[in-house]
Order: C-alpha cells, then sequence, then structure tokens
C-alpha cells in the first residue's frame, strides 16, 4: 500500500495518540499469569499487540477486545496456562517473542514461536542464553540464535543475570521468568533501559526492588488481576512532535502521553536541539507518568546524541534523524549499534531513504552523521516493512518541496494505525 504527504503543511489542533505498545504488550501477558479480570484501557490495537492477544488465547486465556480499546480477559494465575495446541505467531514483534519466551521457559509444557521474516533475522540468544540458565530448554535454529523457537520449561531456577545490552525486552524475559522461579532472581543492565515491566509487576501485586541498574525479582508472587489504563505512546508522539517543531506556523497539542524516564530521551534531546516544548498537566496513571505535550514549530540545530541517553530513544531515532536533517548544522548519533537488530537495519534504512531526499547523511558503524539545513525534495520511499521507517520518512514529506509516497505503508499497522487519519485532522 503506498501512501502520499504533500510538503509544506502547518499542523495545528489537538490529538491523542494511541496507546503504548510496549505497555499494552504487559497489560496481556502480566494480566495473564494474575489471578481474576484485568480491564485494559486505551490498549494499543496495533498488529503487534493484537499478537500478543492471539499468542495468550492461544494458551486459553479468555480475552475479549471490545469497543473504544478496551480489553478485558480473565487470569488465571502463574499456574494457569495450556499447552498451546499449535505454534504460537508473534508476527513482527520483537517484544511478544522475546517476553513470552521468558514466561514459556516456566511453563511445564512444550511450546513452539515463530514470527515473521524480520522476527526470524533477529536475534533470539540474548534471551535463551540466560533462561537456558535458568533451567528452561530451548532449541532454535543457529544454535538457538534464531526463531522459530520450541521450549520446554518447568520450575527455574533463580539467577544472577549481567546483561551484555541495555535490552528492556531481555531484562523482562528473565524478570518473567524469575515469576516462576524460588528466590530472588536479578538482572542488572550496563544502562538502564525502559521500566514497564517492572512498574507494571509492582501494580499487580509482585515484590521488584530496583537499585541503580539492578533489578530484583521475588519468584512466585500473587498477582492480582487490575484495571490499567495506557498512556499515549510517547514513540508515536515523537513523529508528530518532530511534525509540529519542522513545518513552519505549527502548534500541537498531544494529550495523556506517557513520559516515563526510561522513555522520554526525545523530549530532551529536542529541546537541546532548540525546539519549544512544553509538558502540561502532569500526573500519574495505571503506575506510569504521563502529560500533555505542546509543540511549537521551532528553529533547531545539530547535536550529539551518544551514551546513556540512547536507550531512552532508542525507537525515535529515525525520526529524530529527520528532525537532524532540517536542522542547522551537523548531528551525530553513536552507540545505537542495537538499531541494527531492529524491525530492519535502523542504520541502513534511514540512510537509504533520508539520502532520497537529498539529505546528506553517512551511516556510522553505530550510529549516523547527518548534515542538516538543506531544503528537502519529495522522494519516493519504501518502508522496508518496518513502520518506523515508513511514518519517520512521511514526516520527512511534511518539509520537502512536492509530494513524498512511501511505498509499504502497511507496516505502519503495527503500532499507528491511525497516524493518517490524525495527520489528516491537523493539517492546515
Ligand atoms: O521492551 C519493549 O517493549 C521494547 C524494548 C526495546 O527493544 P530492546 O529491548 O531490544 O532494546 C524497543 O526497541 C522495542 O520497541 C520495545
Ligand atoms: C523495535 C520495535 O519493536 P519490537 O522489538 O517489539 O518489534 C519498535 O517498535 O520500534
Amino acid at each position: 500500500m503506498k501512501y502520499s504527504v504533500s510538503g509544506g503543511v502547518k499542523l495545528r489542533g489537538t490529538i491523542a495518540v494511541p496507546g503504548d505498545k510496549s505497555i499494552s504488550h504487559r497489560a496481556v501477558m502480566i494480566g495473564s499469569l494474575a489471578e481474576g479480570p484485568t480491564r485494559i484501557e486505551n490498549f494499543l490495537m496495533g498488529a503487534d499487540c493484537l499478537s500478543t492477544i492471539r499468542c495468550f488465547r492461544a494458551m486459553g486465556i479468555e480475552i475479549s477486545i471490545e469497543k473504544d480499546n478496551i480489553v478485558t480477559l480473565v487470569g488465571k494465575g502463574l499456574r494457569g496456562l495450556q499447552e498451546p495446541g499449535d505454534i504460537l505467531d508473534v508476527g513482527n514483534s520483537g517484544t511478544t517473542i522475546r517476553l513470552m519466551t521468558g514466561i514459556l521457559s516456566g511453563q511445564p509444557f512444550f511450546s513452539s514461536v515463530t514470527g515473521d521474516e524480520s522476527i526470524r533475522k533477529r536475534p533470539m540468544d540474548r534471551v535463551t542464553i540466560p533462561l537456558t540458565r535458568m533451567g528452561a530448554h530451548i532449541w532454535g535454529r543457529e544454535n538457538g540464535r534464531l526463531a522459530p523457537l520450541a521450549i520446554k520449561g518447568g520450575e527455574l531456577y533463580p539467577i544472577d543475570f549481567v546483561s551484555p545490552v541495555a535490552s528492556a525486552q531481555v531484562k523482562s524475559a528473565v524478570l518473567l521468568a524469575g515469576l516462576f522461579a524460588s528466590g530472588q532472581t536479578r538482572v542488572e543492565e550496563p544502562v538502564k533501559s525502559r521500566d514497564h515491566t517492572e512498574r507494571m509487576l509492582r501494580y499487580f501485586g509482585a515484590d521488584i526492588e530496583v537499585e541503580g541498574n539492578r533489578t530484583t525479582v521475588t519468584g512466585f508472587p500473587e498477582l492480582t488481576g487490575r484495571e490499567v489504563r495506557v498512556p499515549g505512546d510517547i514513540s508515536s508522539a515523537a513523529f508528530f512532535i518532530v511534525a509540529g517543531l519542522t513545518t513552519p506556523g505549527s502548534e500541537l497539542m498531544l494529550r495523556e502521553v506517557g513520559l516515563n524516564p526510561t522513555r522520554d530521551g526525545i523530549i530532551d534531546v529536542l529541546r537541546q536541539m532548540g525546539g519549544r516544548i512544553e509538558i502540561l498537566n502532569e500526573r500519574e496513571v495505571s503506575g506510569e507518568p504521563v502529560g500533555d505535550i505542546l509543540v511549537k514549530s521551532s528553529l533547531l540545530r545539530g547535536v550529539e546524541i551518544d551514551g546513556a541517553i540512547i536507550p531512552r530513544l532508542i525507537d525515535e531515532i529515525p525520526v529524530l534523524a529527520v528532525a537532524a536533517a532540517v536542522a542547522d548544522g551537523e548531528t551525530v548519533i553513536r552507540d545505537a549499534a542495537e538499531l541494527k537488530v531492529k524491525e530492519t537495519n535502523r542504520i541502513a534504512t534511514v540512510t537509504m531513504e533520508l539520502a532520497k531526499f537529498g539529505v546528506e547523511v553517512d551511516e556510522l558503524p553505530d550510529g549516523l552523521r547527518i548534515k542538516g539545513g538543506r531544503k528537502l525534495q519529495a522522494a519516493f520511499c519504501d518502508s522496508h516493512g518496518d513502520h518506523r521507517i515508513a511514518m519517520a520518512m512521511a514526516v520527512a514529506g511534511l518539509v520537502a518541496e512536492g509530494e513524498t509516497t512511501i511505498d509499504g505503508w502497511e507496516a505502519t499497522d503495527v503500532s499507528f494505525p491511525n497516524f493518517g487519519e490524525l495527520l489528516e485532522k491537523i493539517a492546515r
């Protein structure tokens, strides 16, 4: 499917972006392991979170998708999942396969998990290695490195795991497996990654301790079903924040966006670039900080982005690269080699697609160098099947001269099915 945007628009008005993808996945998974009903409001009805629902239904959890983005389910407790009758298919969702593999490691039954072509290329050994140490039996292609995976679990041993990567999916897989281990399971990461699993486990009643970059979970907690309201996804808001800053004459209000400090690096960097961003009405909802974000068009300048901030904005780098292309001066992004193992190699796909707009962009081993300030020319882009590449290039199209077309637009269904509808609502 193709999608086109015209350059030269301004964006004005108020919108609410869809619910957070990371939190929606976790609400279904942890709700399924809790006792009794869980009701999830503002659930992300994107393909990835629907894959999580499909997998947990296949393990015997009754999950209803109701109107107005409400999901209700009845959890059966830590020992309530049933052996799935078929292969579990996670589609395009890395979060689903890695977190669920942690949960499946604690189940006394056999399961197998696979996903689409992109998922079957992404590294799974980062979770299968610690989970095997905990006592799970996991097989996969290339010695357990690649899906499909086959898992035979059971009661696990608690471990102290020092993760070589700052990855919330790795941390979460081990912490979720730790629910099925007597004693304390500990994960230490080199840089703090998003902490939604820790927050949601605590919200459902688990004992979670956090000291710096070290998180400890105590096995076999009593988890009780809850009401969860999912905040708007800051990773989806990021497209509109950058669009609002870079299109002249824009003023945009984004309501109820998640502002978890492990996720809001994009706001810090865009402010450092000169972006006028105000946060209003800060509050806490279901254990997560949220607020409204007011964005006004701004003159941006290049920056250096590296080190501990990277995990706080990892999924926003494609759209940050668009901000950098518009900004005056050079932007250098480093320490972001993790981008190579996302839905696509995002260092390569961002470079290839941004260059089509006439942007001077160089691929670095662990990031990007972008020389900004030149007027972008409309382009014919390819999503490469990656939702974030598709939407980042649509944002580039809004500041380019002429009409930009993105092929493979259906990828946006993964995290932001109504992107086009919201854009049309505010484009003038
Ligand atoms: O835990 C999560 O919900 C996610 C963690 C991040 O991946 P990594 O754990 O691989 O860094 C992120 O890129 C992904 O979109 C969602
Ligand atoms: C990397 C992403 O997701 P996942 O790892 O869940 O596929 C993403 O949404 O940008």
